[in-house]
């Protein structure tokens, strides 16, 4: 599917879609505890491959109206009748890997061609010093991935630069063996808010970790718990809503996203980055909403250590401001759905942007830009960052358009409701 971007503004409110994070965690505890009803859930193809998982280990889920019903496995899954495939979310291969050490037999995981090239090496090892024999099938640590269960509590380490995924899988398992674990981290724990998301829900299900030194986190894991999630209501999504902002920002225009309370999520971050770029943004915590009327935008350096997710929104809003954004601390922003720093440089590039790609940093000197025939990459943020460059350029066609249901969607209906020109074709 490819989108035709034309030049455009935004005007109006529009509700920014549940948090893709908090829904993967709220179905992944819901169907390892007994009868939980989760409201308001993030229906897209990356959460709809986790509730597929947990139906493979024996949970029943159902949907009823904007909610999911769902009667749980009480912390034993069944071994799963068939390979699980994971499609295109690394959140639910990471997520499913740990909690299919949990059963008394073998789980094959695999995904699509990207998900068969993402990196999952410091699990799997994590996973063996805890008594599960886990491996990957052609022994480079990508899916496809076999585990024969058997996990058992111990004191471990863990590599933390690459995907803090690994040690929220564990967080997510570790509770329900039989004695406790101790996990450390090895070296920088990057895109550390996810974990403390996770932490956010597994206490809301009744299990208690311990976290010591919070700087460089233990995480102390008793055993014999049990998750009790009953209900639970998922909050609204920054990443998603940082596309909505970013376009008022990078137009001049005016729109305020609804849905946005407080939560544990690292890309509120994105509020204080649109003000210190010059965007004129208020955040009314209390009322959920976040406003944007326009602003003269400059560059700003960024540390992406905590929030990958927002490397794509930032670049396009680099090639709107004044002077240089540097975006540094990125090296994990390679190894998501595609490597996104080179992703945004070479689609940036072709728009007349210019862009300095290094290891772990990308250099976005705004500037004048026009329209192009621009590639997606499958990749659902690309698409979407590439689309609000679009609005500004005019003239702008983006393929693998269909990649955004991912994530958000409705995010071209979303974005058309407050005037952006967006157009799909099925080329
Ligand atoms: O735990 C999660 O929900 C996520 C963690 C992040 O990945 P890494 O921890 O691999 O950086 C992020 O990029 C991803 O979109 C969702
Ligand atoms: C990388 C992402 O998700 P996942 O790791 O679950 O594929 C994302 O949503 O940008």
């Amino acid at each position: 599917m490819k989108v035709t971007v034309g030049k455009s503004g935004v005007h109006g409110e529009v509700f920014a879609p549940p948090s893709k994070s908090y829904t993967h965690r709220a179905i992944a505890i819901a169907g390892l505890s007994k009868d939980s009803i989760i409201h308001r859930p993030l229906l897209s193809a990356d959460t709809q491959s986790t509730i597929r998982a947990c139906e493979m280990f024996g949970a029943y889920i159902e949907k009823e109206g904007e909610d999911l019903l769902i009667s749980g496995v009480e912390g034993t899954p069944e071994v799963p009748e068939d390979v699980i495939d994971v499609a295109n979310s690394g959140t639910t291969l990471r997520f499913m890997t740990a909690i299919s050490a949990l059963t008394e037999g073998t789980t094959v995981l695999t995904g699509d061609n990207s998900i068969r090239s993402r990196p999952n090496d410091p699990l799997l090892r994590v996973l063996t010093d805890l008594g599960v024999d886990a491996y990957s099938t052609r022994n480079n640590g990508c899916a496809p991935i076999v585990v024969n269960g058997g996990l058992k509590g111990a004191i471990v380490k863990i590599d933390g630069s690459i995907s803090s995924q690994f040690i929220s899988a564990l967080l997510l398992a570790c509770p329900l063996t039989k004695n406790s674990t101790t996990l450390s981290i090895k070296g920088e724990l990057k895109s550390k808010p996810y974990i403390d998301v996770t932490l956010d829900v597994i206490e809301k299900a009744g299990v208690e970790i311990l976290v010591e030194d919070h700087n460089n986190p233990k995480f102390i894991i008793p055993g014999n718990q049990s998750y009790n999630l009953e209900e639970y209501t998922v909050p609204g999504d920054f990443s998603s809503a940082s596309y909505l902002l970013a376009a008022a920002a990078m137009t001049n225009s005016h729109v305020t996203v609804k849905n946005l309370f407080p939560s544990m999520q690292g890309d509120i971050a994105i509020i204080n980055i649109l003000k210190e770029m010059g965007a004129n943004i208020y955040w009314d915590m209390e009322a959920g909403t976040a406003t944007v009327n326009g602003g003269e935008l400059h560059g700003i350096t960024m540390d992406a250590g905590a929030t990958p997710d927002l490397v794509p929104t930032v670049a396009v809003l680099g090639a709107m401001a004044k002077g240089e954004t540097i975006i540094n601390n990125a090296e994990h922003v390679r190894y998501k759905e595609t490597d996104r720093l080179h992703a945004m440089a070479v689609e940036l590039e072709k728009m007349g942007i210019f862009c300095k790609e290094e290891k772990d940093s990308l250099t976005i000197r705004g500037g004048e830009f026009t329209g192009a025939e621009v590639h997606g990459w499958h990749d659902h943020r690309i698409v979407m960052a590439l689309t609000l460059a679009g609005m500004v350029a005019g003239d702008t066609i983006i393929d693998t358009a269909e990649s955004i249901f991912i994530s958000y969607p409705n995010f071209f209906d979303a974005m058309r409701s407050i005037g952006a020109d967006v157009v799909l074709s099925e080329q």
